[in-house]
């Protein structure tokens, strides 16, 4: 008898493009959200976006509750948490990168209430995503959650954002080929669940990306459009597996590992990506794909080197040779590298010298 079954849970609303930044108040009542929300930002986001959203609503009549994080900690999640309830808001927007957004999600994810994504950096694929990713003790990698109900991402506010940040977003869509390899690894060796759809359109938004590599360029609000397209769809990849497997494999417990020896060293998506470089060499060796992983990094200014990430050499043989146990994830890490294996994987690749 066929018993399968499954719950792909989407947002509603995805609205990307010059400007739509404006169209953030028409969003919620598309979504036929009512009362007050609580906006989720930082620093930098709050000026460059959260404070004119903030505006919009005003002069809808609407007055937004805001709380300003810095970290993504557990306590800035409980603040979220106890501010929403003090202030009696009814749906959350975070407003920002990676960290305030995730902040945002398992906040409302916690409260039970809806939320919106409104990137100001096309910096990590979780704008769209199911998974949140706060630290929690030693574990950095993310957990199930909610997506948002819609994403609001404006291309202008992108193209404005600091280059390195797009730079990680890309990165982070690079490093879907070396996850896809390990998944499928996984599947062969230990038969873990699997979706052939999940692992294709991941494969194929990490190729579309490296083909259009030359429209990426600094100032270009078209590297935006290409970058945060490529971002919301490997999030989908990810809702539709109901995990992250389609876009973290081995090179994200490298770069969740540096999270630990390392802290705030370097951006998650380029710490991916030079991951990333050493699994595919993991994978087919010499003749294998890490070339043309290095390459496209290259093309894109993300770092291809420990040095650029400005990690020490022996800071990223010991992420190699402990990630394999910071999480239930079979990858090509298999059980753990030994000293001398690394050594030579990051040398031969030109990661450490
Ligand atoms: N939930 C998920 O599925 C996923 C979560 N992540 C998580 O996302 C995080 C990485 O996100 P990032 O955005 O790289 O880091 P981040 O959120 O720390 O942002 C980096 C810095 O850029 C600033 N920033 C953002 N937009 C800006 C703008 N327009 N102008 C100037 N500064 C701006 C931020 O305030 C922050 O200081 C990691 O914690 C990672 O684990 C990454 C991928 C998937
Ligand atoms: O960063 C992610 C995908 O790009 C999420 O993966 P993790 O589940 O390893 O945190
Ligand atoms: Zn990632």
């Amino acid at each position: 008898m066929f018993e399968k079954s499954t719950w792909i849970r989407l947002p509603r609303n995805v609205v990307v493009g010059h400007g739509v930044i404006d169209r953030v108040v028409d969003v919620v009542d598309d979504l036929h959200l009512q009362g007050r929300p609580l906006f989720v930002t930082s620093p930098t986001p709050k000026e460059v976006a959260a404070d004119p959203i903030a505006a919009d609503f005003e002069a809808a009549g609407v007055d937004p509750a805001v709380v300003t994080v810095e970290e993504a900690t557990f306590e800035a999640v409980e603040e979220v948490i106890e501010t929403a309830e003090a202030e009696e808001v009814s749906y959350l927007v975070g407003i920002g990168g990676g960290k305030a957004i995730d902040i945002a999600k398992m906040a409302s994810h916690h409260l039970e209430m809806g939320f919106l994504s409104v990137p100001t950096a096309a910096s990590h694929d979780g704008v769209i995503s199911n998974r949140g990713s706060v630290p929690d003790g030693d574990t950095r990698h993310s957990v199930a959650a909610k997506p948002p109900l819609a994403v609001v991402a404006d291309t202008e506010v992108l193209a404005q954002a600091p280059w390195e940040l797009t730079t990680a977003g890309c990165a982070d869509i690079i490093s879907n080929y070396t996850a896809v390899m390990d998944w499928r690894l996984a599947k062969r060796l230990k038969d873990v669940e699997y979706s052939e759809y999940a692992a294709s359109l991941s494969e194929m938004t990490a190729e579309i990306l490296v083909d259009n590599a030359d429209l990426i360029r600094p100032g270009l609000e078209e590297s935006a459009w290409v970058v945060s397209k490529a971002l919301m769809s490997s999030g989908v990849a990810m809702s539709i597996a109901d995990s992250s497997r389609p876009a973290s494999g081995a090179e994200h417990l490298f770069s969740h590992q540096l999270d630990r020896l390392a802290p705030g060293a370097a951006l998650h998506g380029h710490q991916v990506g030079v991951g990333s470089i050493m699994t595919a060499y993991l994978h087919g060796g010499e003749d294998g794909i890490w070339r043309d992983i290095r390459d496209a990094l290259n093309s894109i200014d993300a770092p291809t080197t420990a040095d650029e990430l400005g990690i020490d050499d022996e800071t990223v043989l010991e992420a190699l040779t402990t990630c394999h146990a910071i999480r239930d994830r079979y990858t090509i890490l298999g059980d753990g590298m030994n000293e001398r294996a690394a050594r030579e994987v990051a040398t031969k690749t030109r990661v450490i010298s």
